[in-house]
């Protein structure tokens, strides 16, 4: 983790997706983790849960999108000295509420009543025409465990 991202800035994280602007993967904020909206995609900016077939249609999976996301946002936290179980909120935007069963079914491998707080909501677009969902989270994780 860099000194700013310990002490409260924002930090990108080498060898992940690169944010589409200027804003960090996550930033700190105390023993607050905030993770900015994350999506499935890749670091060489392909996509988790689409796919293209030889005429070029695109299929789109809920599922494999919702499970990358989820996993992505834990390889953020893991930068930042914590992991999933450390998530206490989550904001979920679906660009189709007919997706949310198959959100719903891989959100519940990851978390449960235990867990987070959720919202989820639907959404015109996203930043990308093959993105079904991306997750927004924070996540606590007191200073003082990551400090050895
Ligand atoms: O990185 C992605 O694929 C998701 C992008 C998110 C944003 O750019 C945003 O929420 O502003």
């Amino acid at each position: 983790m860099s000194g700013s991202a310990q002490n409260g800035g924002g930090r990108v994280i080498p060898g992940k997706a690169r944010p589409r602007g200027r804003f960090p993967h996550y930033r700190r904020a105390g023993d607050f983790v905030f993770v900015s909206g994350t999506s499935s995609r890749r670091a060489d900016n392909s996509f988790a849960g689409a796919s293209a077939d030889e005429y070029g249609t695109v299929s789109l999976d809920i599922a494999e999108q919702t499970r990358a996301v989820i996993e992505n946002i834990g390889a953020i936290l893991a930068d930042a000295g914590g992991s999933l179980a450390d998530v206490v909120d989550v904001t979920s935007f679906l660009v189709n509420m007919n997706d949310f069963g198959g959100y719903n079914a891989v959100y519940a491998e990851y978390f449960d009543e235990a867990g987070p707080a959720r919202t989820t909501v639907a959404v015109h677009q996203l930043p990308h025409p093959h993105l079904l969902i991306e997750i927004k989270a924070t996540a606590f994780i007191p200073r003082a465990s990551t400090q050895g």
